[in-house]
């Protein structure tokens, strides 16, 4: 005997035999239902007194009956990206009668089912009208919902209703949707949701993650700051805002859903089964945009570190999911979003390889790191003087080294892009200040609020080596609303740190592009200087600034060396004055 899903409890051996006996039935391929097995359903339904619903293919095989209804159904797992339709379609009975429910509906278009059809049971057990749905074609211009309901018919004409021809004509409509997409240079389509849980900056985070999105190669479609004071543990948003969300993302044709939270591994892989879509959290996609633009032995390890301690939890049990990401269609830049690794190595995702993968990736780190520290050693500290110059991610750093240190020629130019994190690996400049001499300027890894803990960790030794400098230059986007917070997300960084008390300039960048009142409110309220990197303005009275500031450290530095000389100089006269004889000594200490 066949297994029958759903609430079976209850239920007598004959009937159990009568319900499984479904699954020998067969309807002529493309149609909805026979008569015979109308009449067949309603009868045992009423008999049951609850919802039987049957999975059949289009070869009219049944390949599932379950005592439920149309959401509860035993249906098969949805195929993400599957440009068609699921293949099945879902025949059920209403024992109370009434036409297709929001249930039957959202089932139908959650599950890419071929129709939904539902037949009423009539008070003597008979089958009533027959409901049908089906998709409408994505995209649909000025159709109000994502199905199509058809005119109720009577259980004896169902079979008249040509189920195939229909579902011939919308997989049409899909393929050719595709086909233009196709056509189209191959971006990933995404969707963003940013939780508005009442923070002041949550239109700001919303914009950065847009940001991070674009950086990423992925092409925004649509983006909604959603409000919620409380959030639901496994859908975040809740499924009704999912099912809104699943079907913007089938008109709009977008495959991925990106978060600006992080998402939990449970989260990320309920969101995923509402919504059939790739779902990626804000962490993720500043981890692709590490791994894509690691540059270098030392923060290629950083990235791939980063991206493994990020991953391990995630891998239990999802080993099928992700392996199904990572060989869906390659975005430009090689591999899915999400997916990509440093360099050319794609991910392994292997989990019984990663804790072997993160402990050679520490060692090999660890001694990165201590071949760091003896050069650091051996560089004599405070011949040249070093500026480090840090600031918040995009905000123009790059590009003021640059003109600090006229390398605009082609092979020494520090290369400074529109794009978020364009500078990974640390780079060093020597410029000119008058009054000073030769600097060194150092240009760093951008900063961003919410530094995923992951990253800070793997990049912890690159951020630290800020701390040998002699004087931090820290560049604020003044063009963009928001300095402030960015301004004070930098410094929160630097408190984790610990260099919370280096000396600090403040430029505020991009000032040619800049509302000049909301500049000056900026100037006044973090003491920085206005200045245009890209325009050359403003960078005399800056390097003047540095230049005072260096002049300033180097004069307390001198102080604080003669100081030291003096109490060196104090020591060394105690140590010379004629010690005291050992006979003086004698009787002072008792002998045991
Ligand atoms: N309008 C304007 N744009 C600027 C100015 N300075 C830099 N930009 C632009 O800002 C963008 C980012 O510049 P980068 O120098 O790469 O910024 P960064 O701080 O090094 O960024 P990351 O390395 O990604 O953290 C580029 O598109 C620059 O052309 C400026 O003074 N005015
Ligand atoms: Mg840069």
């Amino acid at each position: 005997m066949e297994k029958v899903h759903g609430n079976t409890s209850g239920l007598r051996p004959a009937q159990l035999k009568s319900l499984s006996n479904l699954y020998r039935r067969r309807l002529a391929p493309g149609t909805v239902s026979s008569p015979e097995l109308a009449r067949n359903l309603t009868e045992l339904s009423h008999e049951l007194r609850r919802e039987i619903s049957l999975l059949i293919d289009r070869r009219g095989r049944v390949l599932s009956v379950s005592v439920a209804d149309a959401k509860a159904a035993e249906l098969p797992p949805i195929r993400r990206g599957e440009e068609r339709l699921s293949g099945f379609h879902l025949l059920h009975t209403h024992p109370k009668g009434g036409p297709l429910s929001k249930g039957d509906l959202s089932t139908l278009f959650l599950n890419r089912l071929d129709a939904v059809a539902a037949v009423e049971v009539r008070p003597d057990g008979l089958p009533g009208s027959v409901h049908v749905a089906h998709l409408t074609p994505p995209g649909t211009v000025g159709e109000e919902e994502d199905w199509r309901i058809l005119p109720p018919r009577s259980a004896y004409d169902i079979e008249d209703f040509d189920l195939g021809a229909q579902v011939r004509a919308l997989e049409e409509e899909i393929a050719r949707a595709a086909r233009v997409r196709e056509a189209q240079p191959d971006k990933e389509r995404a969707i963003l949701v940013q939780i508005d849980r009442g923070e002041v900056d949550a239109e700001e985070r919303l914009e950065e993650l847009r940001e991070l999105a674009r950086t990423a190669g992925a092409e925004v479609v649509y983006q909604e700051l959603v409000a919620r004071r409380h959030l639901k543990p496994g859908t975040l948003v809740g499924v009704g805002k999912l099912e809104e969300l699943t079907s913007r993302a089938y008109h709009l044709d977008a495959q991925t859903l990106v978060f600006g939270q992080e998402l939990g591994a449970a989260q990320a892989r309920e969101i995923e089964e509402v919504t059939g879509l790739k779902v990626i959290d804000r962490t993720q996609l500043i981890l692709d945009i590490f791994a894509l633009h690691a540059q270098g032995v030392e923060s290629r390890l950083q990235v791939e570190l980063a991206q493994l301690r990020y991953m391990k939890p995630r891998l239990l049990g999802a080993g099928a999911r992700l392996s199904r990401i990572g060989g869906s269609a390659g975005s430009a830049a090689g591999g899915a979003i999400g997916t990509r690794g440093p360099g050319e190595t794609k991910l392994e995702l292997d989990r019984r390889r990663i804790n072997d993968r993160i402990s050679f990736l520490e060692k090999q780190l660890e001694q990165v790191s201590v071949r760091r520290e003896e050069r650091r050693k051996t560089r004599s500290r405070n011949d040249v003087p070093v500026v480090s110059i840090v600031g918040y991610t995009n905000a123009g750093k790059s590009t003021l080294l640059n003109s600090f240190t006229h390398a605009a020629e082609e092979p020494r130019k520090v290369l400074a892009e529109n794009k978020l994190f364009a500078t990974l690996r640390p780079t060093s400049r020597q410029g000119y200040l008058e009054g000073v001499g030769p600097v060194i300027y150092t240009d760093t890894v951008g900063f961003i609020r919410d530094l995923p803990h992951d990253l800070s960790r793997a990049f912890r030794s690159t951020l630290e080596e800020i701390g040998d400098a002699d004087l931090l230059l820290h560049v604020v986007d003044g063009a963009q609303p928001g300095a402030d917070t960015r301004y004070e997300a930098v410094r929160r960084i630097l408190s984790d740190l610990e260099l919370q008390d280096m000396p600090e300039v403040v430029a505020l960048n991009k000032a040619d592009a800049a509302d000049p009142e909301t500049l000056a409110r900026e100037v006044e309220r973090l003491h920085g200087l206005p200045v245009s990197a890209a325009r050359g303005l403003g960078l005399d009275e800056l390097r003047g600034e540095l230049s005072d500031r260096l002049h300033r450290l180097a004069e307390l530095q001198a102080a604080q060396a003669e100081e030291q000389r003096l109490d060196a100089e104090r020591r060394k006269d105690e140590l010379n004055r004629p010690s005291p004889r050992p006979s003086e000594l004698a009787g002072q200490y008792p002998h045991d």
